[in-house]
């Protein structure tokens, strides 16, 4: 069975490609999702896109994936250093996670520096720009392996 790859992006990243753009780049969040389904299709893999810009939202998208997802690839915009709420979601579903960052948040404000996700995640990826998505795929893709598999009778 194919994984079942869950893509989240939080708030403000429906402004990507135009938000920004000496900092996040001219690539749309558009475009991301374009790439994502070819290099979905390329790997076998399926992948559901969502954005949010609702902190509630985004908990309930990650609880609907319960049993349905074998991944989940995040990027939870400024919710990243706020939100309890998104990583109580994440562990509450048991779902294997990569956090994803267009920016090196380490070349910012030093309050971008804490995540209430990343001692959670398989991976963080930040810096990359929107290739940081290419990246969690392929990752996904290789490593975050079908769960919950049905015995064969
Ligand atoms: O909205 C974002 C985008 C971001 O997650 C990134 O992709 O680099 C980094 C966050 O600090 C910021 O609030």
């Amino acid at each position: 069975m194919a994984q079942r790859i869950l893509l989240i992006n939080g708030p403000n990243l429906n402004l990507l490609g135009t938000r920004e753009p000496q900092i996040y780049g001219s690539t749309t969040l558009n475009d991301v999702v374009t790439q994502a389904q070819t290099q979905a299709a390329g790997l076998s893999i399926q992948i559901e896109a969502f954005q949010s810009n609702h902190e509630g939202a985004i908990v309930d998208k990650i609880q609907a994936a319960r049993g349905n997802k074998d991944g989940i690839i995040i990027n939870p915009g400024a919710f990243t250093h706020t939100s309890v709420a998104i990583r109580d979601a994440l562990l509450g579903v048991g779902i294997p996670f990569v956090e994803v960052h267009v920016s090196n948040v380490h070349a910012r404000e030093q309050w971008r520096r804490h995540s209430y996700l990343s001692d959670k995640a398989e991976a963080v990826i930040c810096g990359l720009g929107v290739f940081g998505y290419t990246a969690a795929i392929d990752f996904a893709a290789k490593h975050m392996k079908v769960k919950n598999v049905s015995p064969k009778l």
